[in-house]
């Protein structure tokens, strides 16, 4: 059903929901257009209104091909809405779920797309805050690019920003996806343009592997990882690439590349990684038995217990707000996290830390989205095993019940799984 935003636009049907809000197919006096329209709590939000209509002129002319363009910033009686381009097409998270694994070429192409969206908003002074593949859309009707991969958009920009007002996160508050937070935002420094790299290079990681590199467990564990843990590189990834990442994963944000020298990076590597595969990485990890027992005897998974939050929601290949949403599509969930940044002790290990060596590659960490793919899969093979045995109970006991021949002799037992 049509609603009206202001006076210009109309909303017309919902293209999908974030935790700030929901986005709608639009149109207004230009033509077509995606409407957000915040959750009603942020729009009633006083604090939030003004800091909205403060950053309106820094998003307005954030005007790059690869950013999705904000065109108006609507505050109408308890409404407050972004008109934003549309963009046919769907986002990087639902491509990622579609293919699990891109190749390197398409991987570093979008990448690169997203890398000159951040150039033109750092050269404006813009932080994005929230780079995660929710919020890089795929053009799809433009023509493809490197690898088949579709033109890269990066959206939601001010909108972290604007969730982080004083009165909605206190100044010890970390805004932001766990799995995409730099170190220094965890450590309590104030955002910089680095932490955008950082994010885009775990996308860039994610994007290759099928998993971020820090993530899963309870989601303190994803914040200390990012402080504490290194990360080995992928294997079959191309050393080139490798290097880029890993220098922008660095811990220190000087180290990282600036946004523009990683757009121009990754260009340059394009043709070197024309027609290879996406990489082949946790095959034996699908077939759930190489690395159990290290995953097991980490006690990271034990300690916080299976699949809370970020494991789930990695497991489903979703992003993970620190704050779990409630029941219900546009439900008044909170935007990112108002999670405490660690004290010292606790990013180090603390008494009861669990910060650990860094993992060989491919070893599934307890509490991983892999580490619970593999764990339910040997769930449900006891479940299995537990199934038959009783099966089998149940057969013997029916044939002792019934047997007239009682030579002693009992049926030979049905072949199946013992091990575990
Ligand atoms: N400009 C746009 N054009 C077309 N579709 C859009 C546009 N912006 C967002 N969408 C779609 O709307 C949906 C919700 O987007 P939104 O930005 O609200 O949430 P999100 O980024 O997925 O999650 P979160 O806000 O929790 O980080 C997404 O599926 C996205 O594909």
């Amino acid at each position: 059903m049509a609603r009206k935003i202001g006076s210009r636009y109309t909303a017309h049907q919902i293209l999908g929901r974030g935790s700030a809000g929901t986005v709608w197919l639009g149109d207004g006096p230009e033509g077509p257009v995606a409407i957000k329209l915040l959750r009603e709590d942020l729009a009633a939000d006083q604090d939030l209104v003004e800091r909205f209509v403060q950053e309106r002129s820094a998003l307005l002319h954030l005007d790059h091909p690869r950013v999705v363009g904000v065109r108006d910033l609507v505050v109408d009686g308890n409404e407050l809405a972004l008109v934003m381009d549309l963009v046919r097409g769907t986002d990087l998270r639902t491509r990622l779920e579609r293919d699990r694994r891109l190749a390197p070429e398409a991987a570093a192409a979008i990448a690169a797309d997203v890398a000159d969206g951040l150039a033109a908003a750092h050269a404006a002074g813009l932080v994005h805050r929230d780079v995660k593949p929710e919020n890089v859309l795929l053009d799809a009707l433009s023509l493809e690019g490197p690898g088949g991969a579709p033109p890269a958009l990066l959206t939601d920009f001010g909108v972290a920003k604007l969730i982080d007002s004083p009165s909605r996160t206190r100044a010890t508050s970390i805004i932001g996806t766990p799995d995409y937070l730099a170190p220094e935002i965890v450590e309590g420094l104030p955002p910089r343009a680095a932490v955008d790299i950082y994010a885009l290079a775990t996308v860039l990681y994610e994007l290759l592997a099928g998993f971020t590199p820090f993530g899963g467990g309870h989601p303190g564990a994803v914040l200390r990882r990012h402080v504490t843990e290194s990360v080995a590189p992928l294997p079959g990834i191309p050393d080139e690439l490798w290097q880029l990442i890993h220098q922008c994963l660095a811990k220190a944000p000087a180290s990282r590349l600036r946004a523009v020298e990683l757009a121009t990076r990754l260009r340059e590597l394009l043709p070197s990684l024309e027609g290879l595969p996406p990489l082949d990485i946790d095959e034996h990890v699908e077939d759930g038995y190489e690395h159990d027992e290290a995953d097991e005897g980490d006690g990271e998974g034990a300690a916080h217990g299976p699949a809370t939050g970020a494991a789930q929601a990695a497991a489903g290949g979703g992003a993970v707000p620190l704050v779990h949403s409630r029941v219900g599509p546009d439900a008044n969930r909170d935007t990112h996290t108002s999670m405490r940044v660690p004290a010292a002790d606790e990013l180090a290990g603390g008494a009861h830390g669990t910060a650990r060596a860094p993992r060989p590659v491919g070893e599934a960490r307890a509490g991983s989205a892999r580490h619970h793919r593999v764990a339910e899969r040997r769930r449900r093979l006891k479940i299995g095993v537990v199934a038959a045995l009783v099966a089998a109970a149940l057969a013997v006991g029916g044939w002792l019940a019934t047997s007239e021949d009682d030579t002693g002799s009992l049926p030979a037992p049905a072949a199946g799984y013992s091990g575990d």
